[in-house]
């Protein structure tokens, strides 16, 4: 059997008495997109910078292709950070250069076809001079030129606007439909995960919440509605819960649907809404 893209056994990452991570096991299936989600703080980019090797974790194991990465660079992996590795004073058309001297596995006419497809970036334009926006897509042509099978995407959308998101997200798309490449993308912005993602992985407070196949998820998840007043009573957990004078909302994973209740299947927003905010409660709760 071919060992998983991506594979984490109880990882934990501790800077001093900070657990960013905790405990973290999952796996990402070949040719998977992956929405990575969860409040800010949640250990979603100590997560990506460990998978891309760049810091090791403080215990538990985390294999790509069944290596080992444990602080080593893997050669399959390319990751893209909100801090895009490019070098001002460069050129586009220079960059890739540098792209090619830098690395073993480079594919220049990959580069070059990333950039054509690319409206808004002209290669003779020096790097310092594009917008915040062109420069992520330089970044990911740059990131694609190394013919990644596992490709690391740290809020790469949030300074583009809504057109070269989605030149860029279909860009990502042809990689992984072409190329089988499995991906992993961080984002605050769900209706994006929604349109590319079929897995989802959610994080809170170091800790993995929810993990896998996000029709799966959904399946096992029910928005129930009931009168004010009316027990919830389940098998199933309560992730999340409201109340107005009228109703009581909740978000149920697993169990039959409450007696009196009325039940549908979250969308993923709907999902990840409520996971956030249950969140936020525990950690109000906390506080107080
Ligand atoms: N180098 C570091 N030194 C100390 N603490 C760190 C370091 N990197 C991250 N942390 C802490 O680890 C926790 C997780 O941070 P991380 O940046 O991974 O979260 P995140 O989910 O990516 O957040 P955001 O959505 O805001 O980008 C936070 O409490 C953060 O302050």
């Amino acid at each position: 059997m071919n060992a998983s893209p991506v594979q984490a056994e109880n990882v934990a990452k501790h800077f001093g008495r900070t657990r960013a991570l905790d405990g973290c096991s999952f796996s990402l299936p070949e040719g998977s997109v992956t929405g990575l989600v969860g409040p800010n703080g949640a250990g979603k980019s100590t997560l990506l910078s460990l998978i891309a090797g760049l810091a090791k974790p403080t215990s538990g194991e985390i294999t790509v292709h069944g290596t080992a990465v444990h602080g080593r660079m893997h050669p399959d992996v390319s990751l893209l950070t909100q801090k895009r590795p490019l070098y001002d004073q460069f050129t586009v058309r220079e960059m890739m250069r540098a792209g090619a001297a830098m690395n073993d596995r480079w594919s220049s006419a990959r580069a070059d076809e990333v950039l054509d497809l690319l409206a808004g970036v002209d290669k003779d334009a020096k790097v310092r001079t594009l917008s915040a926006g062109a420069r992520t897509q330089v970044a990911i042509a740059f990131a694609l030129g190394r013919l990644p099978k596992v490709l690391l995407l740290d809020e790469p959308l949030s300074d583009l606007d809504p057109l070269a998101r989605d030149e860029t997200l279909r860009i990502v798309m042809t990689d992984v439909a072409e190329r089988g490449t499995t991906v992993l993308l961080s984002s605050h912005l769900l209706t994006d995960l929604g349109d590319v993602c079929d897995h989802l992985l959610l994080l809170d407070e170091g800790r993995v919440q929810v993990a896998g196949d996000i029709d799966g998820i959904l399946d096992e998840h029910r928005v129930v509605v009931g009168p004010a007043g009316l027990d919830l009573e389940t098998d199933g957990v309560v992730v999340d819960s409201s109340h107005t004078s009228r109703q009581t909302t909740a978000l149920v994973r697993g169990g039959g649907v409450p007696e009196g209740f009325q039940a549908t299947h979250p969308d993923l927003e709907a999902l990840v809404m409520g996971y956030l905010r249950a969140s936020r409660t525990r950690k109000l709760v906390r506080a107080q």
